[in-house]
């Protein structure tokens, strides 16, 4: 069988066992909880074959929060659904390894999957009633999902139900216990979605978009309660967003995907502070509230996402980066570590002069070895 992807170096996201974080707590003192290695998902598809996610590397220490981004059909949800194994079809394929506390979960039985979801990995969805049952009323569905794991009579269930929900700030607890999810807002309904999610204080929590679909004025909200019982509880915590302005202040570590894979990664801060990827800049100066003074101009990237089936010979991002040499659409940049252990896949990282030299190179020409239109109009508004 055809490999679906290249052996990778060091995993996106590892940091040495004595550094700590950038807010000082210790990090990566045990055994990390989720160690995933050149994880690749491939689709059969009519079309083809569809490589949606390849070379994924990334570790997770116990309570620590890492942000997942990109634009959309980067391979977020692809990413997220391949460690939880929720992609078991006919028709998908994975290469790689997920380690979660130790156990290798892509090769784990059913019957174990069923063991761990919910008990020790839940996962929060964009769309609440992808979790909820429209025809179970809400107490139902929470003491099931707290009977399955916990040896709880249906009092104890029940009682445990309205301090959860209680917990995740609804109010009349024991009236919501009654009511079907139609009943609610969209707000409300995620906070049920959350409530059963952490019902069995899972160690690790995956939030793909989980305020995507919600009103604007309740996001901040649903957002501010994940970091809440994440902090809480000490989980650790995968939060997915189109939006870096949702992780930048919520995640202790960053993955950006382009594409298919993840291009740079690293502590939060330090990505947003200096990205390395011409990628992650670019994704920056499109996103409305990090570090913009009101009034500033946002820009939008350049083109159209690669998607991830096509082939490519060289950077999946060089159609796009204004920085591209001829190098850049020749050979594929391998994946590339600093010393202060952040990840990134680029020839040219903006840390260096050898951007800068590209940079110059391809605005006297107009245009980079892609054939983008670069101009002293883009460069100085830094689109
Ligand atoms: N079931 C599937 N069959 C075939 N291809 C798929 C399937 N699911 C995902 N893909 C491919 O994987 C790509 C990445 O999808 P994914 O949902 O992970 O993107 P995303 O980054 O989460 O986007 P969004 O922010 O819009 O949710 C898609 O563009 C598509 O090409």
């Amino acid at each position: 069988m055809k490999r679906l992807s290249r052996r990778s170096t060091p995993a996106l996201g590892h940091r040495p066992p004595e550094q700590t974080a950038p807010d000082g707590r210790p990090s990566g003192t045990s055994a990390p909880l989720l160690v995933v290695d050149d994880l690749a998902t491939e689709f059969a598809t009519p079309g083809g074959p569809v490589l949606a996610l390849r070379n994924a590397g990334l570790v997770l220490p116990q309570g620590r929060t890492l942000g997942v981004v990109g634009e959309s059909g980067s391979g977020k949800s692809v990413l997220v659904r391949s460690i939880m194994r929720l992609l078991r079809s006919r028709g998908v394929r994975h290469e790689g390894s997920v380690r979660f506390d130790g156990e290798e979960l892509l090769t784990a039985s059913n019957a174990r999957m069923r063991k761990i979801w919910g008990d020790r990995i839940a996962m929060v969805f964009q769309d609440p009633m992808t979790t909820l049952h429209p025809n179970h009323r809400i107490g139902f569905q929470i003491t099931e999902a707290l009977r399955e794991h916990l040896p709880l009579s249906p009092d104890e269930a029940q009682d445990r139900a309205l301090r959860l929900l209680e917990s995740v700030a609804i109010p009349e607890p024991a009236r919501r216990l009654r009511q079907y999810p139609h009943e609610m807002s969209g707000g409300m309904r995620q906070r049920i979605v959350i409530a059963i999610a952490i019902a069995c204080a899972p160690d690790l929590l995956l939030a793909d978009e989980p305020t995507t679909a919600l009103d604007v004025t309740v996001q901040a909200q649903v957002l501010d309660l994940l970091s809440l019982h994440q902090s809480r509880r000490g989980m650790a915590m995968i939060l997915v967003s189109h939006d870096l302005a949702v992780v930048s202040s919520r995640t202790d570590e960053l993955a950006v995907m382009y594409s298919g894979q993840i291009v740079e990664s690293g502590p939060t801060a330090a990505v947003l502070d200096a990205p390395l990827m011409p990628y992650t800049a670019a994704l920056l100066r499109s996103t409305p509230t990090v570090d913009k003074a009101p009034g500033t101009r946002l820009h939008t990237i350049p083109g159209e996402p690669l998607p991830p089936e096509r082939r490519v010979t060289g950077c999946r991002f060089a159609s796009r980066c204004r920085y591209a040499v001829e190098r850049c659409l020749t050979t594929e940049p391998p994946l590339a570590a600093t010393p202060g252990g952040r990840g990134y896949r680029c020839h040219l990282p903006l840390d260096g002069t050898a951007a800068q030299e590209a940079l110059a190179a391809n605005l006297a020409r107009g245009r980079t070895a892609a054939g983008l239109a670069v101009t002293e109009t883009d460069v100085v508004r830094g689109a």
